[in-house]
């Protein structure tokens, strides 16, 4: 059967058996530093209170309120300052009425002392301290477990931590953490007529850039690539290329070699070992590869350098964000208006390049649907989708966008 009459799998379809071939990573204990973008597998207890003590919030003077009454400019109250207590001092100074502390912001509240005199209302004297002005019961204190209760949940499982959830983690002490682990995905690019940057181009050669987007994109959500790049239009090299990372790899992503030429060393090599090479009525991004080789989910992408991209954009990044546990495994869409009119193949979904703008609401087209415009989809910050059944787009109509810039 000729390959134009093979029919054609949904986008939908094809992107949910992505999903289900790389299913979930299991979950770890990392160091949290290791944590950035990971999901929390279980929610996370205080196991301190936050702040652990009673502190001052200010740089001033500890006092008992009732000590300092009536002061004034005119009439300031002078205390003897019998103890210096900085941030980090460990021992306890109780305060005797009558009396003050100097103190640090951060640093513990000597007991007896109920408020703080902030250090611009006093003379800032160090033996004996003249104050300026009355305080209020409680004034620039920072009381014990008013941030966080020890014992209290502090993040529920399924939350994504960023730098505030780990700065907070880091403050209650908390070392590790359980999270989905991050993918390790092997970034296999295929073709004679690939040479890597540094080296000059013979006619006919060009340089390789597919694995460079796979493995930065793969990075880019917190997964973890290496790349290889195979050569030889052989399919036992290429078996054999895979086979040593095999068992250390969640997901190999394969660029090139899928179409219908005479040279498709990846289908070659994997068709039959169950990988399956199919159509998607997409474009660009027709020719795909899934399966399992070995046991290993295999995706292989088509070789152009745009079809390669959106296929990681559609199927494969929502997928990896899903094996790590993120909810929101989708990009921001919007609707805006086409900035010119577009024609699209019937019963393929089409995906533009575009630029957003905001204040207009247009979505500008930039370069033609071909899947080699790489440098017209470095300038873009969406895609323009234009659904299977919509083969002409007049200027000015409704689209729907992906934003490229916001998950
Ligand atoms: N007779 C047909 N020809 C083609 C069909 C078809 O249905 N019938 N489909 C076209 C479509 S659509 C695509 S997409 C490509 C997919 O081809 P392959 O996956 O086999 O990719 P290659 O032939 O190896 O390469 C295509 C193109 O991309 C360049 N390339 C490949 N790898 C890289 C890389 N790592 N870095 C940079 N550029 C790369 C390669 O040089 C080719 O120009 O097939 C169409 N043809
Ligand atoms: O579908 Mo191919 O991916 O257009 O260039």
């Amino acid at each position: 059967m000729p390959n134009t009459a093979t029919r054609l799998r949904s986008v939908d379809s094809y992107r949910a058996s992505v999903a289900a071939l790389v299913g979930d990573l299991p979950s770890v204990r990392l160091p949290v530093a290791d944590c950035r973008g990971l999901v929390l597998t279980e929610d996370v207890t205080a196991p301190i209170s936050l702040p652990p003590f009673d502190n001052s919030a200010m740089d001033g003077y500890a006092v008992r309120s009732v000590d300092v009454v009536g002061a004034s400019e005119d009439t300031p109250v002078e205390l003897p300052v019998p103890e210096d207590i900085p941030a980090g001092r460990t021992d306890v100074v109780p305060l005797l009425p009558g009396t003050s502390h100097r103190i640090m912001t951060g640093a513990p509240l000597p007991p007896g002392a109920d408020s703080v005199v902030q250090v611009e209302l006093t003379d800032s004297g160090v033996q004996r301290v003249r104050v300026f002005a009355p305080v209020a019961v409680g004034t620039h204190l920072r009381r014990t477990g008013e941030d966080v209760r020890e014992g209290t949940v502090v993040l529920t499982k399924g939350t994504v931590l960023g730098p505030p959830q780990l700065g907070l983690v880091a403050a209650l002490g908390i070392a590790a953490l359980p999270v989905r682990r991050r993918p390790h995905v092997l970034v296999l690019s295929t073709g004679t007529e690939l040479v890597e940057a540094g080296q000059p181009l013979k006619p006919g050669q060009i340089y390789e850039s597919n694995s460079m987007y796979i493995a930065t994109a793969v990075e880019e959500i917190g997964g973890v690539a290496h790349v290889l790049r195979f050569v030889p239009d052989d399919v036992n090299a290429l078996r054999a290329t895979l086979r040593p990372h095999l068992a250390d790899h969640d997901v190999v992503i394969t660029t090139g070699g899928v179409s219908a030429g005479a040279y498709e060393v990846v289908k070659d090599a994997l068709q039959g070992e169950g990988v399956e090479f199919l159509r998607v009525a997409m474009q660009p991004g027709g020719p795909q590869g899934s399966g399992r080789y070995q046991g290993l989910p295999v995706l292989s992408l088509p070789g152009n350098p745009v079809s390669a991209a959106l296929s990681f954009e559609i199927f494969v990044r929502p997928a990896l964000l899903a094996a790590m546990g993120h909810t929101e495994i989708d990009r921001k869409r919007l609707r805006a208006r086409a900035s010119m009119a577009m024609k699209s193949p019937a019963g393929r979904r089409q995906y533009r390049r575009g630029l957003y703008d905001a204040g207009s609401v247009q979505a500008v087209p930039v370069g033609g649907p071909g899947s080699h415009l790489l440098a017209a989809f470095a300038q873009s910050n969406c895609l323009i989708e234009i659904p299977e059944d919509v083969t002409e787009i007049p200027e000015g109509a409704e689209v729907d966008l992906v934003m490229l810039t916001q998950r």
